[in-house]
């Protein structure tokens, strides 16, 4: 039976708790690699060139009613302005995936709506929620007025990237990135429309520098809600930014997961809002093929990355460690062998994160090894396979399921197919492995990654 929260209490103990924050604070886009005792997972994505012309497949889910891509609605049947409908399709994007078409309307309504929207990774949210971002803005007003927060440097900066190509024909929406490293001089007022970035820098200026009014805002968009507002994520931030803005303003929450405890948290700081909602089953994407390889140690792990990489032909790939330290050793290993590989971590500069994704992007690099600080929201389509060197665990070392189906998420991208390898090297990490199989109600098969028809088999 669940507990009941007095979430009065709770919100009432967190502000108690914010007056002794700093807004000086260690930037929030690390937080991931910082408060996460997972950080120490490895997040592993092998790119095969085979795998990665699937629009076939995307077609075919499209047509299935059961395709969280599904959709019968037009983006004209949105009433969306004639340029940005123009940005829309210059995007390549034909018709609104499910979720799109459940949320815009809802976002768009007048009076605005509250909505808390669950949707699978790689469906389509970030178009969803920045399609309803420039829909709102009122150029006439030289303010920020839509405020969306993302939990790191790089999806802020995604995020932003893809409202800037959305924007292409609305050149009169002018859009601000809220994150690291973008400095401005004490008594700037900000005339943008939009601030796109991370909570702590968006604090800074809210507080600190009083660049902008956060009661004049009057969209507030959180990507990745849950981690925003969950205890472990950034939630002291996340809250004293939320308590500022005026009681009209028009809120929108995005995940692929919620637990039930944050579900029920974001519910009570959003006022009377639309809850979309996937049932568990429906959390874990059927397009991504799932497995498990015994290993024995480090070096075991080692050689598995190697075979299935050197089998499945691997053009590029990302491996995602559970500590800054394996991160290097691994990439280390991996480049005496020969390997093209880049790493990312939360201690490197920002320019040379997003210096590191770009590269990556482009092909340049082969595998691009990173921590939890990528887990989420990082769009890369080339992705087909994400290997798990370690299993993602939560403070109390149990199974972070949620971080886990996030991870996964990064291939699969919006239909294609793509494969999660994870790396068992005990006891301990096989029973994690189980209780995320039920969870998820979704097998996790064995490969055996010393045979190599095994392998092969895999990327068929
Ligand atoms: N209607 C559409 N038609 C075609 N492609 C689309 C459409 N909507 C989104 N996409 C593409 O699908 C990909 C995944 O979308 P997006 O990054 O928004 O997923 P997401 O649901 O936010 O995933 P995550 O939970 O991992 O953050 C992107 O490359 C995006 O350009």
């Amino acid at each position: 039976m669940s507990q009941k929260i007095d979430w009065a209490k709770y919100v009432q103990q967190t502000e108690e708790k914010l007056s002794n924050i700093s807004v000086n604070e260690k930037e929030s886009e690390d937080a991931t690699d910082t408060y996460s005792p997972a950080e120490a997972s490895l997040f592993a994505k092998i790119i095969r060139k085979g795998l990665v012309d699937n629009k076939h497949d995307i077609d075919i889910q499209r047509n299935d009613p059961n395709s969280p891509l599904y959709s019968v609605k037009t983006f004209e049947a949105l009433n969306l302005k004639p340029n940005l409908l123009k940005g829309v399709y210059e995007m390549g994007f034909n018709t609104p995936s499910k979720i799109q078409e459940a949320a815009l309307p809802i976002l768009l309504a007048d009076p605005p709506q509250n909505l808390i929207a669950q949707s699978q990774s790689g469906t389509g949210k970030t178009a969803a929620f920045v399609l309803a971002m420039l829909s709102k803005v009122d150029t006439s007003k030289k303010y920020p007025q839509v405020l969306c927060l993302s939990p790191t440097y790089e999806l802020a900066i995604q995020t932003g990237e893809a409202a800037a190509y959305m924007a292409k024909f609305c050149p009169e929406i002018e859009m601000k990135f809220g994150v690291r490293g973008e400095e401005l001089p004490r008594g700037t007022q900000l005339t943008d429309h939009i601030i796109i970035g991370t909570p702590g820098k968006v604090l800074d200026w809210a507080f600190r520098y009083r660049v902008f009014d956060l009661s004049k805002i009057s969209v507030f968009v959180l990507d990745e809600a849950d981690v925003m507002i969950d205890q472990q994520g950034h939630q002291d931030q996340c809250i004293r930014i939320h308590k500022h803005l005026s009681p009209t303003c028009q809120m929108m929450f995005f995940s692929a997961t919620y637990t039930e405890r944050v579900m029920s948290f974001a519910e009570h700081i959003v006022k009377n809002p639309i809850i979309i909602r996937l049932k568990r089953e429906e959390e874990s994407l059927d397009n991504i093929a799932q497995y498990y390889v015994r290993c024995s140690s480090s070096e075991e792990k080692y050689a598995a990355v190697t075979n299935i990489y050197g089998t499945v032909g691997v053009g590029q790939a990302i491996i995602f460690c559970q500590t800054r330290k394996t991160a290097s050793w691994l990439a280390g290993k991996l480049h005496q062998d020969g390997h093209a590989v880049a790493v990312l971590t939360g201690e490197l500069a920002v320019e040379q994160r997003i210096n590191v994704l770009d590269r990556f992007r482009e092909g340049k690099e082969k595998v691009l090894i990173t921590t939890n600080v990528l887990s989420r929201g990082i769009d890369v389509e080339q992705v087909t396979i994400v290997v798990n060197f370690d299993l993602p665990v939560d403070r109390d070392g149990e199974a972070d399921c949620e971080t886990y189906l996030h991870r996964i998420g990064r291939t699969g991208r919006f239909g294609k197919k793509g494969i999660a390898i994870n790396l068992i090297d005990s006891d301990n990490a096989m029973r994690i492995c189980e209780t995320i199989e039920k969870h998820f109600g979704k097998t996790i098969k064995y490969l055996n990654t010393k045979d190599c028809d095994e392998i092969e088999k895999i990327g068929q």
